[in-house]
C-alpha cells in the first residue's frame, strides 16, 4: 500500500517469523538449516531439515562485517520460491522449501504398495510438490535485512525447480521474482543490483484476493470472529464463499468485492490506515514502535481525550437518535475544550483514542460499502490488525453497530501475508490451486538455533523478547568449522548402546528385590508357571528405572504451569500464530468416515477455561520426566542435554503462548496439544524419546507370547474372544505418557496391576458392548456369521500393549479369514509403536506361531530381500494377509482428516475399524461416525477423563463396539 502512504518514519522492529526472531539475521538463517540430521524414518510430516551442502562456502563480501553472509554455492536446500509483497510500512515474503524424499528403504512399503495399488504417480502433467511455505516479514525501511535473508538463503536462484515453475527462467542469469506492492516498482533496481534478479510485477489486488481465495479454501481455521474478547473460528463454506467484501488495512486501507477466483473490484479504500495511527501515534507519543505504541494502548483510558456524547449532552444518553452517554462523539474532541498541551495528556490515552479512531472508522466505511453492494461478510487483513484483540473487538461492534447484526466481520490468520500469497499463486503452475484442506499441515517450530547440527540453547526465554542470538554463534571462524563439523548423531548412537547397557545393568541390580518379591509371591500363590508368572518375572526388565542423565543435568527442576499474561499485548501474532505451512499432497481423508465434514477429531474441548487449565498442567507436570527420557535416549550426552533444556522451553513457551491465547494456533483441542509437544522434541532432533524403552517392554513381552498363545489355543472361541478383548484393555496399561502409568512403574507395581486386571477383568467395563460385537464375530446359535473381509487394527504401545494385547487379536481375525492391516504411526510419539517397528516385531512372534507366520509372509512382511511381491502372494494365496501400514502422524491422537495414502488405500475393503487406546479412542475418534462396524478399546489411565467421558474411575475399560450404520438400519427394521 505504498501508493498511497510514502515517506514513513522509521520503524523501530523487525520480525522474523520464519522459524523464529533472530538478531544476528545472516549467520541464523544458515545455523537453522544446518541442524538436519537423518531420521530413519519415512516422514510426511516431519519437522526434519535438510543436511546443508558445504562445499565451496565462503564468506560474501568484507570479512570484516560483524554478520557477513556465508555463501553456499552448491546448497540447493531444494528451495523453489519466493514471493514478495512490499507495502509501505512491512515486506511480506513468502517462499517455498521442498524437501527430497527421505523415505527409507523399507520393506514393508513395497508390498504395500503391490497389495493396495498405492503409487506415486500424481495424476496430473505437474505433480503438487510436497513441501513447506514460510511466511516472513521485514520493515521496509531494513530493505537491506530483508535483501540479507533472501540472499543468504538463496532464495532468489530458485533451486532444482526454478524451471519447473517459471519456465521463463532458465537459469539464475535471468531469474525473475514475483512481487506485488508498491516497492515492487520502487525497489526494483535494488533486487538487480544486488541480487541480480529481476522483479515481476503482479497486479496488488489480484494478489490480495487471490491470497485470500487460497487461504479460505485451503486453511481449515483460517477465518474466525472476534467479539468482546472471544474468538471462533468460522466453517467457511467453499461453495458459498462469494461473494464477499475484502478489507485490507495496511499502510492505506483498500476495500475489495470480491465475487470470484480472479473477479473482483477494487469498491473503495481509506488514507486513513495503519499507517496513520502508527506515523500519528509516534509523532503524538515518541514511541518507538508499532508494539510498543498498541501496547500503550491497552493502558489507556480514551474518555479523557475524546468528546463523548455524554460530554455534550452533561451526562445525558441521547437516545432520541440511539446514543448512548459513552459513545464517542468526537475523537480528541476534549483536546479543544481543555487547556491543555500534548505533554497533559497520558501517551496511553492518546494510543487508545487513536485505535479507536481509526478503526472505527475504517469498520463504518467497510459497512457502508457491504450496505452499498448487499454484502454480509467482510473479511478484514493487513498487518495493522496484528492479531490485536481490541483491534479486532473494535472492528467487530462498529459492524455490528451500523448493521444491526446483520453483517458479520471476520479476521484472517494470515492478515498481513495475502498479497505476497497472491504473488506467489502467480507463478504458473505451483500446484497450490489443487490443494485440498487435508494436504495441509501448520507447524508452529519455535526456530531451534543450529550451529553445526548442534542445538544451542533455547532462542526464546519469553515470546516477546528477542532472541538473543550472540550467545548461538561463536567467532567466525569457529563458526566456519562448526558447520564443517556437522556429522555428531551416528558417534552419540554408539556412545549411548554403550552406555545404556551399562546404567541398565546397575538399574537390575536395584531392583532385584522388587524381582525376587514377584517370584516370591508366585510361588507363595501355588500358581503353576503361566505365561504371566513368567512376565511378572521379567518385569524389573520392564518398571527398571530407565538410564537416566545425572540429576539436575537438564537445569529445569519444574515447571510453572503458564500464567495467562494479562493485560499485556499479546505476543506479536506473526511471531507464532503463523506456522510454516506444510503441503503433503499424500495425505488423504480416511475414506471410511460417516461423514468427514461434521468429523472433528477431539473430544474433549479445550474452549472450556476449566479444562484447558488442567491439560496444560498435566502437560507441563510431565515435562521434566519427559525431558529426562529426551535426553537419556541420545546418550545423555552434553549436546543432549543442552538440546533438553532447549525443547523444555520451547515447548514451554508454547505452553504460554497457548495458554495466552488457545487459539493463536488455529482450533485447540487436546489432540494438537500432544501433537505439538511430539513435533517440538522432533524440532529439537529428538528422534524417538522412549526408543531404549520400547525395546526392552517388546523384548520381555516377545518372550512370553508363546506361552499365551498356547493357553489361548486351550480355551473355547468364546472364553477365547474375551479374554483376547480383556487382554488388550489390561495391556493398554502400559502407557508412558499417563502420569499415573508413570507413578505405577516408578514404584514397580505396574505388572501387578496389569497381572490383576489380567487374571480377574471385572466385566461390565464402564462401556462395554462385547456381547454385541462377539454375535458379530461368533453369531448366535447356529447361524455362523460371514467373516469380516479385512480388519483395520490402529495400534497404540510397543511392548505388551501391542505383543500381548493387539498382536493375539490380530491373530485370532487372521485365523477366522479376516485379512489384517495394523495401522502404526509413521514417527515416533511417547511409546507408541512405529509401522517400522512394527515388521520386526511380527517377525519375531511369527516365529512361534504359524498363523502369524503365513500371515505375514502373505502380506510381505517377512521378506527381508525383496523378491517380488506379487510372487509372494501367488505362493501364499492360501492365507489371508497380515499387513503393516503407516497412519501419516506421529502424536499419540489420530485426526482422520489427514490420514497417509496407504492407510486411505488399505481402507478401500475394510469392513471392520479396530481403534485403541486412549489417544486414538478417546481423547480423539470417541465419536467418530464409520462406515463399517467400528470397536474402540482402551483403558482409561486419567482420573479427570475417567469421570468427564464414561462417569467412571482410572483404569476403568471402554470397549465400545458400534456396527456399521447399515446394519444398525437392517437390525432396526427386522
Ligand atoms: N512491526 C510492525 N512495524 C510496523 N508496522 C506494523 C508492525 N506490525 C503491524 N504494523 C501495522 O501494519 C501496517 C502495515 O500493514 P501491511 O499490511 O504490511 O501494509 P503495507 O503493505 O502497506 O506495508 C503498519 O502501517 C502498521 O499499522
Ligand atoms: C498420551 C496418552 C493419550 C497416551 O495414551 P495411549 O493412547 O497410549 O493409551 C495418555 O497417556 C494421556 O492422556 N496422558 C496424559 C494424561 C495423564 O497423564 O493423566
Ligand atoms: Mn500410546
Amino acid at each position: 500500500m505504498s501508493s498511497l502512504t510514502e515517506g514513513h518514519p522509521p520503524i523501530g522492529i523487525d520480525d522474523i517469523n520464519d522459524e523464529s526472531k533472530h538478531k544476528k539475521l545472516n549467520t541464523d538463517v544458515v545455523e537453522r538449516e544446518s541442524g538436519e540430521r537423518e531420521m530413519g524414518h519415512s516422514i510426511h510430516r516431519s519437522g526434519s531439515r535438510p543436511q546443508l551442502d558445504l562445499s565451496k562456502a565462503a564468506i560474501q563480501g568484507n570479512f570484516e562485517e560483524k554478520d557477513p553472509t556465508i555463501l553456499l554455492p552448491n546448497q540447493s536446500d531444494d528451495i523453489s520460491h519466493l514471493a514478495l509483497d512490499i507495502g509501505g510500512s512491512l515486506i511480506k515474503l513468502v517462499y517455498f522449501s521442498r524437501h527430497e524424499d527421505r523415505s527409507v528403504n523399507d520393506r514393508r512399503k513395497k508390498s504395500i504398495k503391490e497389495i493396495f495399488g498405492v503409487s506415486n504417480c500424481n495424476r496430473r502433467s505437474y505433480p503438487i510438490l510436497g513441501g513447506r511455505l514460510h511466511f516472513v516479514k521485514f520493515e521496509t525501511t531494513k530493505i537491506n535485512e530483508c535483501l540479507d535473508f533472501i540472499s543468504s538463503k538463496q532464495l532468489h536462484r530458485g533451486g532444482l525447480d526454478a524451471r519447473h515453475w517459471n519456465s521463463d527462467a532458465p537459469d539464475n542469469e535471468n531469474a525473475v521474482i514475483k512481487a506485488t506492492g508498491g516497492g515492487a516498482f520502487k525497489f526494483a533496481d535494488l533486487f538487480k543490483e544486488r541480487l541480480g534478479v529481476s522483479i515481476d510485477k503482479e497486479d496488488e489486488m489480484g494478489c490480495l484476493v487471490s491470497g485470500a481465495n487460497f487461504l479460505l479454501k485451503a486453511i481449515r481455521h483460517e477465518a474466525f470472529t472476534h467479539m468482546e474478547g472471544h474468538k471462533e473460528f468460522v466453517q467457511i463454506d467453499t461453495n458459498d464463499l462469494f461473494p464477499y467484501l475484502l478489507v485490507n488495512i495496511g499502510s492505506g486501507v483498500s476495500m475489495i468485492k470480491v465475487d470470484g477466483d480472479g473477479k473482483f473490484q477494487r469498491v473503495s479504500g481509506t488514507n486513513v490506515g495503519g499507517g496513520t495511527y502508527w506515523g500519528l501515534g509516534k509523532l503524538l507519543t515518541k514511541c518507538k514502535s508499532f508494539d510498543e505504541l498498541l501496547e500503550l494502548s491497552q493502558r489507556g483510558d480514551n474518555r479523557t481525550i475524546d468528546m463523548l456524547v455524554g460530554d455534550i449532552y452533561g451526562g445525558m444518553d441521547y437516545s432520541k437518535i440511539g446514543l448512548s452517554a459513552s459513545t464517542i462523539a468526537s475523537s480528541f474532541g476534549k483536546a479543544i475544550s481543555e487547556n491543555k498541551n500534548l505533554e497533559d495528556y497520558r501517551p496511553e490515552d492518546i494510543s487508545l483514542s487513536l485505535l479507536r479512531m481509526i478503526s472505527y472508522n475504517i469498520g463504518q466505511i467497510a459497512y457502508l460499502n457491504a450496505l452499498r453492494f448487499g454484502l454480509k461478510r467482510i473479511f478484514f487483513g493487513g498487518f495493522f490488525i496484528r492479531g490485536h484483540a481490541y483491534t479486532m473487538d473494535t472492528i467487530s461492534f462498529a459492524i455490528q453497530f451500523w448493521s444491526k447484526g446483520d453483517a458479520q466481520a471476520m479476521f484472517l490468520r494470515h492478515e498481513g501475508f495475502l498479497g505476497a500469497l497472491g504473488a506467489f499463486m502467480s507463478y504458473e503452475k505451483h500446484g497450490l490451486d489443487d490443494l485440498m484442506v487435508h494436504h495441509l499441515v501448520e507447524r508452529f517450530p519455535m526456530g531451534a538455533p543450529y550451529t553445526g547440527g548442534k542445538i544451542h540453547g533455547p532462542p526464546l526465554g519469553d515470546l516477546n523478547e528477542k532472541a538473543s542470538g550472540e550467545e548461538l554463534v561463536g567467532t567466525r571462524s569457529s563458526w566456519i568449522s562448526d558447520m564443517a563439523d556437522s556429522n555428531l548423531s551416528r558417534d552419540a548412537w554408539v556412545q549411548y548402546s554403550n552406555s545404556s547397557n551399562m546404567l541398565g545393568s546397575i538399574h537390575c541390580k536395584l531392583h532385584e528385590n522388587v524381582h525376587q518379591l514377584a517370584s516370591f509371591q508366585s510361588v507363595g500363590f501355588k500358581q503353576k508357571i503361566s505365561w504371566m508368572e513368567k512376565f511378572v518375572r521379567k518385569g524389573t526388565e520392564i518398571t527398571a528405572p530407565v538410564p537416566m542423565a545425572p540429576p539436575g543435568t537438564t537445569g529445569l527442576g519444574g515447571f510453572e504451569v503458564p500464567s495467562s499474561k494479562g493485560d499485556t499485548l499479546r505476543s506479536d501474532a506473526s511471531n507464532l500464530n503463523v506456522g510454516v505451512l506444510h503441503l503433503v499432497p499424500t495425505l488423504e481423508v480416511f475414506p471410511l468416515l460417516v461423514d468427514p465434514k461434521t468429523y472433528e477429531p477431539n473430544t474433549i474441548d479445550l474452549a472450556d477455561h476449566g479444562e484447558l487449565e488442567y491439560w496444560f498442567t498435566v502437560l507441563s507436570e510431565h515435562l521434566p520426566d519427559l525431558v529426562d527420557k529426551a535426553v537419556a535416549s541420545e546418550g545423555g550426552t552434553e549436546d543432549a542435554k543442552r538440546r533438553g533444556d532447549a525443547f523444555a522451553r520451547a515447548f514451554s513457551a508454547h505452553l504460554a503462548r497457548l495458554m495466552e491465547e488457545p487459539a493463536a494456533y488455529g482450533k485447540l483441542g487436546l489432540a494438537n496439544l500432544l501433537e505439538l509437544r511430539e513435533e517440538c522434541l522432533r524440532e529439537f532432533q529428538f528422534v524417538d524419546a522412549y526408543r531404549s524403552i520400547k525395546q526392552r517392554e517388546n523384548e520381555a513381552s516377545l518372550a512370553v507370547l508363546p506361552d499365551l498363545l498356547m493357553e489361548l489355543d486351550s480355551m473355547n472361541e468364546e472364553a477365547r474372544l474375551l479374554t483376547l478383548i480383556e487382554g488388550v484393555l489390561a495391556a493398554n496399561i502400559f502407557d508412558w505418557g499417563s502420569r499415573a502409568c508413570v507413578d505405577l512403574y516408578h514404584k514397580g507395581t505396574i505388572i501387578e496391576i496389569y497381572r490383576m486386571s489380567r487374571n480377574k477383568m471385572q466385566r461390565p467395563w464402564r462401556v462395554d458392548d462385547f456381547d454385541l460385537f462377539k454375535k458379530k464375530v461368533l453369531g448366535s446359535g447356529e447361524k455362523k456369521p460371514h467373516p469380516h473381509k479385512r480388519a483395520l487394527l490402529f495400534v497404540d504401545n510397543a511392548g505388551a500393549d501391542v505383543v500381548l494385547g493387539m498382536l493375539p487379536l490380530a491373530r485370532e481375525l487372521l485365523r477366522r479369514g479376516t485379512e489384517v492391516v495394523l495401522v502404526a504411526n509413521s514417527l515416533p510419539a511417547l511409546n507408541d509403536v512405529t509401522a517400522m517397528e512394527l515388521p520386526d516385531i511380527v517377525a519375531e512372534a511369527a516365529k512361534h506361531c504359524d498363523i502369524l507366520r503365513r500371515a505375514a509372509e502373505a502380506g510381505g512382511l517377512l521378506v527381508d530381500v525383496m523378491i517380488n511381491a506379487a510372487d509372494v502372494n501367488k505362493e501364499n494365496s492360501s492365507s489371508v494377509p497380515l499387513m503393516v501400514v503407516e497412519n501419516g502422524c506421529g502424536s499419540p491422537c489420530i485426526d482422520l482428516r489427514q490420514v497417509s495414502s496407504e492407510l486411505a488405500a488399505a481402507a478401500k475393503d475394510a469392513d471392520l475399524v479396530i481403534l485403541e487406546g486412549m489417544g486414538r479412542s478417546l481423547h480423539t475418534n470417541y465419536n467418530a461416525q464409520f462406515k463399517c462396524d467400528a470397536l474402540k478399546l482402551a483403558m482409561v489411565k486419567n482420573q479427570r477423563l475417567a469421570e468427564k467421558l464414561i462417569k467412571g474411575n482410572i483404569y476403568d475399560c471402554v470397549c465400545r463396539y458400534e456396527p456399521a450404520s447399515s446394519d444398525l438400519q437392517s437390525s432396526s427394521l427386522s
